[in-house]
């Protein structure tokens, strides 16, 4: 009798023993969730069971459904957790995922939204009191911090004021820099972001992003799992070495990643929770930073060598570890040496993007597609001349000889002849073949040797000027004037940034050539009056092409970047060039379009992805534009219920 009562066996007929196995099997699983919430607080519980009752209107794959058109949208009623749910692992891991409330809920910028809490979610998520009385619009918000900003004459000034608000309140950061795009895209961005991480150490206030020094060599996907979000799309790295034209600013170049993901959220639409900042530390070579008593980084000279080699290889071995495949690795600023190796080295086994190289190649190449309508032509009736053979340079320079090469049936290297450089030694040419870089060799082309730009141009009589080398002020005014001698619309564009590093600035470009010059720069220049009419210079900027770009490879789920899509992405943009835009002498599309520019990117780079066989979310979707526009996240707030 005893043991027909311990043993369930005898007394459970097989049906019941599967429903008693459930019901434990459940009491399991709710013991392990009380014991991640067990230091919680009674709303912060509360939130977590208004998040199960809501699970049917929550995320499905990477985007909000919404129950009632069954299709993506940003915002709308959501839970506390948003969009950053804790995944079953997170849950039992030592790195768990916390539900924020009340105080804390006040300063977690992913989910704060300041004046703007209800008063049922005043009530609901304990922030009673913890708020003054008013209920505010987030478009009276948005009202409010412009006026604000508007106040700081000094850029960096509005640069902390912005990080600041990112790390406050992100959905009311978002919400701004997408409304006034033109104007805060100087703050966040080029030429500010430049200064800002010159002076990273001094005006550091929050961390933002993830810093992997040579101290966590052997503890990289530790550190990975130290990032309160699990499910991360794409990654921005510098190492710091070659920060826009401004050298080496080590562990300060942090400002670099912050601000392209920035950019991706806002320009792309792909959600923040889902872009992870990364700054690798090796150390750094410049001096003053060394000596500075508020430098943030490691106080050594740079890393070179295996033991470079092995914390780059370790990283990106823990970053496939952590977050799968089809994560985008973007490198940025890396120096000229180690951006080409790691491409080389890891884009056969990664999904990575060279934004120096590649980026900046695309967005040229765009530009000189649709300058063709004012200048006539094609690509193959023109020469173009470089200042600076670094990974920008022959970047581009390759990228345009395989576009001719495409149009008109040529070899690549026949294409190549078009297109000449000058680095710091002179007109690249074959005689210097035996001394110069790998990636510089393929553009040593038969002429005599060369010492000066100026008498590179007179010999070579490009149509296209290009300058990607870093240093300002180099297009002199012989330089512009020799331009314009041999023609009739020269088109000079003027890329390093920020700023300071321009080789020409718009005004000049536009008085040495007499107001005939097509122009565009890296860093963004006012419009110029010249002889009683109005030139607006274009922004030929790498932010055109890798948010939408980004955007297209992630919602195919594609799984490695090909030149094709990068040629895609060019057409794209320049096809979207109005008669307008010429009109003003653009040959980008203004900023102010940006959302619907990257969703067209996105969906032709979708679309060529596919087409290659490299895209493996299936089924395709029919209408790529709207289904890109349907992923875009938008800041505007979500209810809490
Ligand atoms: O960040 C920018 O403005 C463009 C870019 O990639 C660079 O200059 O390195
Ligand atoms: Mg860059």
């Amino acid at each position: 009798m005893l043991s027909a009562i311990v043993s369930p066996t005898k007394w459970l007929s097989k049906r019941n023993r599967v429903i008693l196995c459930f019901i434990l099997a459940l009491f399991r699983l709710c013991h392990l969730q009380r014991k991640a919430f067990g230091f919680l607080r009674r709303g912060e519980r509360k939130i977590s069971l208004a998040m199960e009752s809501t699970l049917k209107e929550m995320r499905n794959g990477d985007c909000v459904l919404d129950m009632n058109n069954s299709k993506c949208v940003g915002g709308g009623v959501e839970d506390i957790y948003g969009e950053d749910r804790a995944t079953e692992d997170q849950l039992i891991s030592p790195w768990s995922f916390s539900v924020a409330s009340g105080y804390s809920l006040l300063r977690d910028p992913r989910f704060n939204k300041g004046l703007a809490f209800t008063e049922v979610e005043r009530d609901t998520h304990y922030l009673r009191g913890l708020l003054p009385p008013v209920v505010l619009s987030q478009e009276l918000q948005e009202k409010r911090l412009m006026h604000n900003l508007r106040q700081y004459q000094v850029p960096l000034q509005r640069y902390m004021a912005m990080m600041d608000l990112q790390e406050r309140n992100e959905r009311l950061f978002y919400k701004l820099l997408i409304d006034n795009v033109e104007e805060l895209l100087p703050v966040v961005y080029t030429p500010t972001v430049g200064e800002a991480c010159q002076k990273y150490g001094s005006i550091f206030r929050r961390p933002q992003g993830l810093y992997i020094s040579l101290k966590e060599k052997g503890r990289i996907l530790e550190v990975l799992k130290n990032w309160p979000t699990r499910h991360i799309e794409v990654i921005v790295v510098t190492d710091g070495e070659r920060i826009l034209g401004l050298g080496d600013l080590g562990c300060q170049g942090m400002g670099i990643p912050v601000g392209k993901l920035s950019l991706y959220t806002a320009l792309g639409g792909v959600r923040p929770s889902v872009c992870l900042p990364v700054t690798i530390d090796v150390g750094t070579n410049n001096k003053k930073l060394l000596e500075d008593e508020f430098y943030i980084g490691l106080r050594q000279r740079r890393a070179t060598g295996q033991e470079y080699a092995e914390l780059l290889d370790e990283f990106m071995s823990a970053v496939k570890q952590n977050y799968g495949e089809k994560v985008l690795v973007q490198f940025e600023d890396f120096a000229n040496h180690n951006a080409f190796e790691l491409l080389a080295k890891y884009g056969t086994t990664h999904l990575v993007f060279n934004d120096d190289i590649q980026g900046t190649a695309s967005v040229v190449l765009a530009g000189l597609i649709s300058s063709l309508t004012i200048l006539g032509g094609t690509l193959a009736d023109h020469t173009f001349l470089f200042l600076g053979a670094g990974e920008a340079g022959t970047g581009i320079a390759e990228l345009i000889a395989l576009q001719i090469s495409k149009q008109t049936n040529a070899p690549l290297e026949e294409a190549r002849k078009k297109i000449w450089l000058v680095d710091s030694k002179g007109l690249i040419v074959s005689s210097r073949k035996e001394s110069l870089q790998h990636f510089k060799k393929p553009w040593a082309h038969e002429h005599e040797p060369v010492k000066e730009l100026l008498d590179a141009v007179k010999a070579i009589k490009p149509t296209v000027l290009i300058g990607t080398s870093g240093v300002g002020k180099t297009f002199t005014k012989e330089v512009i004037e020799a331009m314009s001698s041999f023609n009739k619309k020269p088109l000079i564009l003027a890329l390093s940034n920020p700023t300071s590093q321009s080789e020409c600035t718009a005004e000049e470009a536009y008085t040495w050539s007499e107001g005939r010059a097509m122009f565009a720069s890296g860093s963004p220049f006012d419009p110029v009056e010249y002889n009683g009419k109005v030139f607006v210079p274009g922004q030929a900027n790498n932010a055109y092409i890798f948010p939408g770009f980004g955007l297209g490879i992630i919602m195919s789920g594609t799984i490695r970047v090909h030149d094709d899509l990068l040629l895609a992405a060019s057409e794209a943009l320049a096809s979207q060039v109005t008669e307008e835009n010429y009109a003003k002498g653009l040959i980008y599309p203004p900023f102010s379009n940006i959302r619907k520019i990257s969703a067209n990117i996105a969906a032709k780079v979708a679309a060529k992805a596919y087409e290659l066989g490299l895209a493996t979310r299936l089924p395709r979707p029919e209408d790529l534009v709207a289904y890109a526009e349907s992923c875009m996240y938008t800041p505007v707030y979500r209810q809490y219920r």
